[in-house]
């Protein structure tokens, strides 16, 4: 199993982003191009493993997209989009997002308290993206079934757990060691 994410991931070149180490994959980049086998072997092991008695597949602006796309696909279920771009909708709400190499404003629409929700991102890395999401879908008070992000590089799953108290469901850890990955695990092994 996930034979294809792991050889994509190995493969992937890494660019620096100031002092941050980027691997550059098709899941979290859109590049090079995604093999659509890929995304079956990352949808399959969530389908797999995760509880999908929600109301809503949440994915976050970029590349939780597609992610999300593919999970709607495979299990019937809505999904909304966690947005870069503001739209001044009645209860939109704001979240602050910092990476390890930059930052960006994100607004969520169409959530309501008492809502089951999965949410889905393409990776965790510092965990400073799922902090913030996570601590406004809280504000909102939507049920936080599950959180998945597909690849956890260094220790971000843990750094959200602590800080959020939510398991952060993960298909492979990586790391990047002298500019390559090194794929340290997967959910299958
Ligand atoms: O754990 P963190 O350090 O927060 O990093 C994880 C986040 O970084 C990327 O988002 P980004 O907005 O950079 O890129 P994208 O728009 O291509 O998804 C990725 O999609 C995650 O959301
Ligand atoms: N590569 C791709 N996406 C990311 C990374 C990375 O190193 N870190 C956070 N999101």
């Amino acid at each position: 199993m996930l034979e294809k994410v792991k050889k994509s991931l190995k493969e992937s070149p890494i660019v620096k982003k100031g002092e941050y180490n980027y691997f550059v994959n098709p899941i979290s980049d859109g590049v090079p191009a995604m093999d659509p086998e890929i995304l079956k072997e990352l949808i399959d092991v969530a389908v797999k493993h995760i509880d999908l008695n929600v109301d809503k597949i949440v994915a976050i602006e970029a590349m939780g997209i597609h992610l999300a796309t593919a999970l709607s696909l495979a299990t019937g279920l809505p999904f909304v989009i966690i947005r870069k771009r503001e739209y001044g909708l009645e209860g939109e709400k704001e979240v602050y997002q910092e990476t390890g190499y930059g930052s960006s404003n994100l607004y969520i629409n169409d959530l309501k308290a008492g809502e089951k929700i999965l949410l889905i991102d393409d990776v965790v890395s510092t965990g400073g993206t799922l902090i913030s999401v996570i601590g406004a879908l809280k504000d909102i008070g939507v049920d936080i079934k599950g959180v998945i992000a597909t690849i956890e590089k260094g220790d971000g799953k843990r750094v959200v757990e602590t800080e959020t108290g939510i398991p952060i469901f993960s298909i492979v850890k990586i790391d990047v060691i002298d500019g390559e990955v090194v794929i340290q695990s997967t959910i299958e092994d």
